[in-house]
């Protein structure tokens, strides 16, 4: 680590009040060149212990920046692992109150279930399949606490991967009862399409983006608790939205899940 314990505190509580209040900041490693990806990591503890501190509890996990179009759009070259808290909900067909956040965008994600807890190191795909119970479509609403949504790597894991809303639903089905890489998503906004992929745009498959998050889970001592939702990642290139649009997300086999922006 590179930081001190001082130092983590304020950078926590700093991103923390920016995605509370809705305003931007530089990225920290303006700041902080020196901060490496166990500070970045751990400012995001911070911040999850200060939001289950003030009564929030953990909804899931996410994976991001997992597909080729997301780390060429963001101009990174690595997945990153955040968390999700139950005040990120929103349930299908219902509002984001885009008052309260800075620029969102929204990405088609592949969502899993599991059944049972998952450990790293060396999860494999087979491993998540055979842990999930059910998968079904996710929209992710990104919202960088980094102005322009210009970061580095460990910018963004100390921005808790810029989570902010997400809604899942449709058809839940079967992990194991459909090809996930060849499934594929149509993401539209106000009734044209947007973006479109196949999952196999997820590091050649959704499964893969859950069992990286399970071995960096393991490499840092923890695991993925029976029960988790995971979002996989974004399959195209997040898309910008304002007041007013409403976005739908259909998904072979799966039906689709929507979210309107109050
Ligand atoms: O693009 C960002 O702001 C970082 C987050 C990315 C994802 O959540 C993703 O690619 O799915």
């Amino acid at each position: 680590m590179a930081l001190d314990d001082k130092t983590l505190d304020a950078l926590a509580e700093h991103l923390h009040a920016c995605q509370r209040e809705a305003r931007d900041t530089p990225k920290i490693t303006d700041q902080h060149p020196e901060m490496d990806f166990d500070d970045a990591y751990a400012i995001q503890d911070r911040i999850l212990a200060a939001k289950l501190k003030a009564g929030a509890r953990i909804a899931g996990y996410k994976a991001g920046l997992t597909s080729h179009a997301k780390m060429k759009q963001m101009g990174v070259t690595d997945p990153v692992f955040g968390f999700l808290v139950d005040e990120f909900i929103v349930p299908d067909g219902g509002e984001v109150q885009t008052g309260e956040l800075i620029h969102p965008k929204v990405e088609p994600e592949i969502a899993f279930v599991t059944r049972t807890e998952l450990k790293g190191p060396g999860c494999s795909v087979a491993n998540v399949l055979a842990a999930s119970d059910l998968v079904l479509p996710g929209i992710e609403v990104i919202d960088s606490r980094y102005r322009d949504f210009k970061f580095d790597l460990k910018s963004v894991v100390a921005d808790n991967t810029s989570a902010s809303r997400f809604v899942v639903g449709g058809r839940a089905v079967d992990a194991r009862s459909v090809d996930l890489r060849t499934t594929g998503v149509v993401l539209e906004k106000n009734g044209q399409v947007v973006a479109l992929g196949a999952g196999a745009a997820v590091v050649s498959h959704p499964a893969a983006a859950v069992a990286m998050l399970v071995n960096h889970l393991g490499r840092r001592g923890k695991s993925l608790p029976a029960g988790s939702l995971v979002l996989s990642g974004g399959i195209t290139e997040a898309v910008s939205v304002q007041k007013g649009d409403h976005v739908t997300l259909r998904v072979q086999g799966m039906g689709s899940v929507s979210v309107r922006f109050a």
